[in-house]
C-alpha cells in the first residue's frame, strides 16, 4: 500500500485491493521503548518513549511549544462500530492521538460460532473476525504506523468454540494481541468447561508461537458483579487460574498480561477501595504484564463524569507498575462508541499520564497504615478463595457450585454466583481422545503430534503448514452478495466522489449529530420539550442519549442525537482564506524606522489580560519585538479612556481584548468603540482591532472593527495585518 499523505484521507479502496496477496509485515507484539530523562521542549520527562513523526498534540500543547510527549506505556483504544471499513479511519485518528494498541471488539457472541466466518458481514456490537477483515485492517495499520512512526498492535479475541481455529488465523494474519481466558467461555458464554480448557491449551500454544500478547478476562467479573468492589478477591483468583494455566501450557510470562480494572467509581471512595487492589495485584503477580483498563461498570452517558473516573483510573496506573493503559470511549454507557469519543478516551489516558510523569519520584505509597493492611486483607481473601476451590474438588467443581461472580466479598457469599454444569453448556461432550497417530495441522501444537521429529519443524514431514508457508492459506473473499463491504461502501464512495459532505459519528455518511439543550422544566416535561425541539431542528429519530438533572424544578440538560439528512457540496463552500503572515524581518523593517504607537486595553468590565499581553509583550513573541511603541492600559478600561490614550500618544492602532461574551457584551463594546471613534473624529486615523476567544474577523468587522482575532492568534498575525493596512489610515 502506498504511504499515507497526512493531508489526504486513507483510500479504503486501495486497502481492499489484492487482499488475497497481503502478507503481514511482522508477527508478535511491540512494546514502546522507555527513554530515560527525555528532554522535550522546555521539560525533562521521566516516563516517555519515542516521539511520533505525525501526531495531534494535546490541546494545551499549543501554549507549550506544541510538544507531544509519548508516555512509555502502550495506549489502547477499543473499537466496535460493526463496520471495519469505517473503523480504519478511526484507527488513524487514534494513532495520531497516541494510541498504539487497536482493540477491535468482535461481533457480540461470536464465541458460539463453531468455525471461522469469511467475507465482511456487518457486525452487531462489534466487528466479525474474518480473514478479509483482519487483512484489510492490518494492511491499513501497516500504512498508519509508518505515518505516525511507531508500531501499532492489532488486537482481537480468541475464545469460544472456534478458539483454536481463530488463534491459527490470528497467527497467520499477524494479529498482535488477543484476549484468551477459558474462564470467559465458561462463565459468560456457557461453553462447556472441559472443551474450553482443552481449546485454551491449543490456542495459547499457537498464540505463544506467534508472539501474540495474551490479555485475560478477569475484568469481566468486575463488569458483571453487582457491587464490583466485593468481587476483588475473586479477581486475583481468576488471574491466577488463567496465568497458571497459561504457564503450564508453555506460554512465556512476558506474553501474559493481566487485565485489571479499578473496580469502583465515585461517589464511592474510589482511591481507598481501588488502590490497595492495584498494589496487591502487582505484588502477587510480579513478572507478568499489567494491562490497566478504565472503569465502565457504572458509566451512564455523562462524558464529564466518565472522564473524571477515567482520570482516577489512570492515576492508579501512574502509581503502580503498568505496561498497557486501555482507554475506553466515555460514551460507552450509552453504547454509542463514536469515533471522536475514542479520541476523547485516548486523550484522557495520555493527558493524565503526561501530567503525572515522574510522580512516584516525589511521593511513595505508605508502608504502614490502611494501604498495606488492605493489601494484606485482599491477598488473604484471595488465598482463602483458592483454598475453597481445592476443598470443592478443583476449578470445575467450584464453578458447578457457583463460586464465581458471587456478589459477596469472599469469604462472605450471597449465593448468586454463576453456576455451570461441567457436563453441559455449548459443545458439551465434544472432546474426542486423540488417536496415537494424531498429526497436528500446524507446527504450534499442544500435546502429542505424530509429526514432531526432534530435529526439524513438525510440519517438515508434510511440506509445511500455513504458519510456516503462507502460500498454503486458503483465502476466501466475499460470501454474501449483499452483506459485504463493497455493498456498504457504494453510496458513501459515490457521494464522496461527487463532493458531498455529511456529518457522522461512526459510519461514513451516517448523518448522526448531537445537540445539547437545557430545558428549564421538571425532567419529564423538559425531556419531551427537548425531543420536540430537536425534531424542529430537522433531526430525524431524535433520541436522548444523556440527561443531567440540574434541579428537579429548575431544569435539566439533555444531549439529543438524531440524523441530519443533509449534505453540503464541498466545492460550494466559501472557505475563510488563511492569510499567510509576513516574515518577521519584513515586519520589523517596516515598523522599526517608523514611530508607530499602539494602545492596548481589556475593555468594559473584563479582567482577562493574558491573551492581550501575549499579543503585545516581547517575551511572548508579542508585537513589541518589531519596534511598536505599545501603551497597555490594563483591564476593565472604559472605551473613552482608550480613545483619550490615542489622542495623548498619537497612536494609530487600537488593540482591544474582549473575552467575556455574556449578553453579547463583546459585540456591544466593539460597536461602541467604533461609534465613539467616529464621534471624536478619530475613526479614519486609527486601525481598530479586537481580540478574544469568541471573536472572529467577520464578527469584528460587522461590529465596526478593522479586524478581529480569535483564540490562538499570534503577535505575528496581528503585526502582519497592521503592516498591510496602516497605509490606509490617514496620518
Ligand atoms: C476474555 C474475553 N474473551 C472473549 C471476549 C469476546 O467474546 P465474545 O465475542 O463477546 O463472545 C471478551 C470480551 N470482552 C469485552 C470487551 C473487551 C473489554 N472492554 C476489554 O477492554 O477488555 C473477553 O473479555
Amino acid at each position: 500500500m502506498k504511504s499515507l499523505v497526512p493531508e489526504k484521507k486513507i483510500d479504503i479502496q486501495e486497502v481492499l485491493e489484492d487482499l488475497d496477496k497481503y502478507r503481514p509485515k511482522r508477527k508478535g507484539w511491540s512494546w514502546r521503548r522507555h527513554i530515560e530523562n527525555q528532554e522535550i521542549g522546555p521539560f525533562v520527562f521521566k516516563e516517555t518513549s519515542q516521539n511520533l513523526k505525525n501526531s495531534v498534540p494535546l490541546p494545551s500543547a499549543r501554549h507549550l511549544g506544541n510538544i507531544d510527549p509519548q508516555c512509555d506505556v502502550v495506549i489502547t483504544t477499543e473499537i466496535a462500530s460493526g463496520r471495519f471499513e469505517d473503523d480504519i479511519r478511526r484507527m488513524r485518528m487514534a494513532a495520531w492521538h497516541g494510541a498504539d494498541h487497536i482493540m477491535v471488539i468482535r461481533t457480540v457472541g461470536q464465541s458460539h460460532f463453531d468455525g471461522l466466518i469469511e467475507g465482511t458481514p456487518e457486525g452487531v456490537g462489534g466487528i466479525p473476525i474474518t480473514r478479509k477483515q483482519l487483512r484489510a485492517t492490518r494492511k491499513a495499520l501497516d500504512a498508519i504506523e509508518e505515518e505516525v512512526g511507531r508500531p501499532i498492535n492489532f488486537h482481537s479475541y480468541v475464545s469460544g468454540v472456534a478458539g483454536p481455529e481463530i488463534a491459527v488465523m490470528f497467527a497467520e494474519e499477524g494479529v498482535n494481541g488477543a484476549h484468551q481466558d477459558p474462564q470467559y467461555n465458561v462463565l459468560y458464554r456457557n461453553i462447556n468447561m472441559h472443551r474450553s480448557f482443552v481449546d485454551a491449551a491449543e490456542a495459547k500454544t499457537i498464540m505463544a508461537g506467534a508472539g501474540i500478547l495474551q490479555i485475560d478476562g478477569a475484568h469481566n467479573a468486575n463488569a458483571t458483579a453487582k457491587e464490583a468492589w466485593k468481587v476483588m478477591p475473586e479477581l486475583f483468583v481468576q488471574h491466577a487460574v488463567n496465568a497458571a494455566f497459561s504457564l503450564a501450557v508453555g506460554m512465556p510470562r512476558e506474553f501474559i498480561a493481566l487485565s485489571t480494572v479499578p473496580p469502583t467509581a465515585p461517589p464511592a471512595p474510589k482511591m481507598r477501595l481501588d488502590l490497595p487492589y492495584a498494589v496487591a495485584l502487582r505484588e502477587i503477580f510480579k513478572g507478568f504484564k499489567f494491562r490497566a483498563q478504565q472503569n465502565t461498570r457504572y458509566m451512564e452517558a455523562d462524558m464529564a463524569e466518565a472522564t473524571i473516573t477515567h482520570v482516577l483510573d489512570t492515576l492508579i496506573t501512574s502509581m503502580t507498575p503498568t505496561d498497557i493503559q486501555s482507554t475506553i470511549t466515555p460514551d460507552e454507557g450509552r453504547n454509542v462508541p463514536w469515533h471522536y469519543n475514542n479520541i476523547l478516551g485516548v486523550n484522557t489516558g495520555r493527558q493524565t499520564l503526561m501530567g503525572t510523569d515522574g510522580l512516584m519520584e516525589m511521593v511513595e505509597l505508605k508502608r504502614e497504615g490502611s494501604l498495606p493492611e488492605k493489601v494484606r486483607e485482599l491477598k488473604e481473601r484471595a488465598v482463602l478463595f483458592l483454598e475453597e476451590i481445592l476443598e470443592a474438588g478443583g476449578y470445575f467443581a467450584a464453578v458447578e457450585e457457583g463460586h464465581f461472580v458471587d456478589s459477596g466479598c469472599f469469604p462472605e457469599r450471597k449465593g448468586d454466583g454463576i453456576v455451570r454444569d461441567p457436563h453441559g453448556g455449548v459443545a458439551a461432550d465434544s472432546i474426542i481422545k486423540r488417536e496415537p497417530d494424531y498429526g497436528a495441522p500446524v507446527c504450534c501444537h499442544f500435546g502429542d503430534n505424530v509429526y514432531a521429529p526432534k530435529d526439524e519443524k513438525p510440519c517438515g514431514s508434510y511440506g509445511g503448514c500455513t504458519l510456516c508457508d503462507p502460500s498454503k492459506i486458503q483465502y476466501i473473499d466475499e460470501l454474501d452478495p449483499m452483506d459485504n463491504v463493497h455493498k456498504r461502501l457504494e453510496k458513501p464512495l459515490e457521494e464522496k466522489a461527487a463532493g458531498w459532505v455529511r456529518p457522522e459519528v461512526e459510519w461514513s455518511g451516517d448523518g448522526i449529530v448531537c445537540v445539547t439543550l437545557f430545558i428549564p422544566e421538571e425532567p419529564e416535561v423538559a425531556e419531551a420539550a427537548a425531543l420536540k425541539m430537536a425534531e424542529k431542528m430537522g433531526l430525524l429519530n431524535p433520541e436522548v442519549i444523556s440527561r443531567r438533572l440540574m434541579h428537579p424544578a429548575e431544569g435539566s440538560l439533555f444531549e439529543v442525537k438524531g440524523r441530519l439528512d443533509y449534505a453540503v457540496k464541498r466545492d460550494e463552500l466559501v472557505l475563510q482564506k488563511k492569510e499567510e503572515s509576513l516574515p518577521d524581518k519584513e515586519i520589523e523593517a517596516y515598523v522599526r524606522p517608523r514611530d508607530i504607537h499602539v494602545v492596548g486595553a481589556t475593555v468594559g468590565q473584563d479582567e482577562h489580560s493574558v491573551g492581550l499581553r501575549e499579543i503585545l509583550d516581547i517575551k511572548h513573541g508579542g508585537i513589541e519585538r518589531y519596534g511598536f511603541q505599545c501603551h497597555y492600559l490594563g483591564t476593565s478600561v472604559s472605551l473613552s479612556r482608550v480613545l483619550d490614550a490615542v489622542e495623548e500618544t498619537g497612536a494609530r492602532i487600537v488593540l482591544i481584548s474582549t473575552i467575556v461574551t455574556h449578553n453579547d457584551i463583546h459585540k456591544t463594546n466593539m460597536k461602541k468603540l467604533h461609534d465613539l471613534a467616529v464621534e471624536r473624529g478619530l475613526r479614519n486615523k486609527v486601525l481598530l482591532i479586537a481580540g478574544g476567544t469568541q471573536v472572529t474577523d467577520e464578527m469584528a468587522r460587522a461590529c465596526g472593527m478593522d479586524a478581529g482575532f480569535g483564540r490562538g492568534a499570534k503577535g505575528r498575525q496581528v503585526a502582519t495585518f497592521i503592516v498591510r493596512n496602516l497605509s490606509g489610515v490617514s496620518p
